[in-house]
C-alpha cells in the first residue's frame, strides 16, 4: 500500500466514521486511557472498516532530535494493524511484521495512521499500515501477519468491552 487511504479528514467525516469501542480500564500502551505513559491513540473506523487514528506524538518519545523512535515507529503501525483486525470482529495477534521507515516521523507534531487487513486465510490475517504527515505524505509503511487466538474468558464483556487489549 503506498497510496493513503481515501478518507477526509476525520473533522469533516463525523457521519461516516465511527469511533473504535475501548475499555475504560484498558492499559495498551498504544490505546489504553489508563495507562498514563501510553500513546492513548484513538481509532475510528471508517465504512470498509479501515482503522484511522490522528496523533501527535510527543517528544517524550524521541529518538533523533525533533522525530521519533523507531521503536515507536513501529508500534504505531503495529496497532493501527491491529485495530483494523479487530474491526473485522477477530482477536489477533501480531505473529510477523515488517515496518519500511520511509522519512523521519516528527514529534510534536499531528501524523496520521491509516491501517487495513489486506488478505485473509483461514485464522491468518495480512494487513497493513501508513504513518502520514498533515500534507498526506507517506513517512512509514507497515506489513503484519496477524493469527487469530482464542482471548482468556472476560469476567463481564459488558461492563470489560470486546477484548482483555480493547
Ligand atoms: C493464547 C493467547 C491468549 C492471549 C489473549 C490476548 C487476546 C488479545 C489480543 C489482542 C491483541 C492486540 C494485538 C496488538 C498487537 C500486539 O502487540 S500483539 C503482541 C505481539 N505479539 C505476540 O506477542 C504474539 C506472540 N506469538 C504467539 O503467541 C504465537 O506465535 C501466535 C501468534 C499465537 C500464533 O501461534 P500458533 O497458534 O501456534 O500459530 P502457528 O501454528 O505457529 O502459525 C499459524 C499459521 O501461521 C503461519 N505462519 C507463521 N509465521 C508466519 C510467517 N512469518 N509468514 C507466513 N506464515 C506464517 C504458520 O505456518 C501457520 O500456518 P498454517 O499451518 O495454519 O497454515
Amino acid at each position: 500500500m503506498t497510496k493513503p487511504l481515501q478518507v477526509e479528514k476525520l473533522t469533516r467525516y463525523a457521519d461516516a466514521v465511527r469511533k473504535f469501542a475501548s475499555a475504560a480500564q484498558n492499559r495498551c500502551f498504544g490505546c489504553g486511557a489508563a495507562n498514563e505513559h501510553g500513546l492513548h491513540l484513538e481509532f475510528y473506523l471508517t465504512q470498509e472498516l479501515h482503522a484511522v487514528c490522528e496523533t501527535t506524538v510527543g517528544d517524550f518519545f524521541e529518538g533523533p532530535k525533533g522525530f521519533v523512535h523507531g521503536g515507536i515507529i513501529a508500534t504505531l503501525l503495529d496497532e493501527t494493524m491491529s485495530k483494523a483486525v479487530r474491526a473485522h470482529g477477530l482477536v489477533a495477534m501480531t505473529r510477523h511484521m515488517e515496518v519500511d521507515y520511509q522519512r523521519p516521523v516528527p514529534s510534536s507534531e499531528e501524523i496520521r495512521l491509516e491501517g487495513r487487513v489486506t488478505r485473509n486465510e483461514g485464522r491468518k490475517h495480512w494487513t497493513e499500515a501508513l504513518i502520514l504527515n498533515g500534507h498526506g505524505k507517506v513517512l512509514a509503511h507497515g506489513k503484519g501477519l496477524f493469527i487469530e487466538v482464542k482471548p482468556a474468558p472476560d469476567p463481564d464483556p459488558v461492563k470489560d468491552g470486546p477484548t482483555p487489549h480493547g
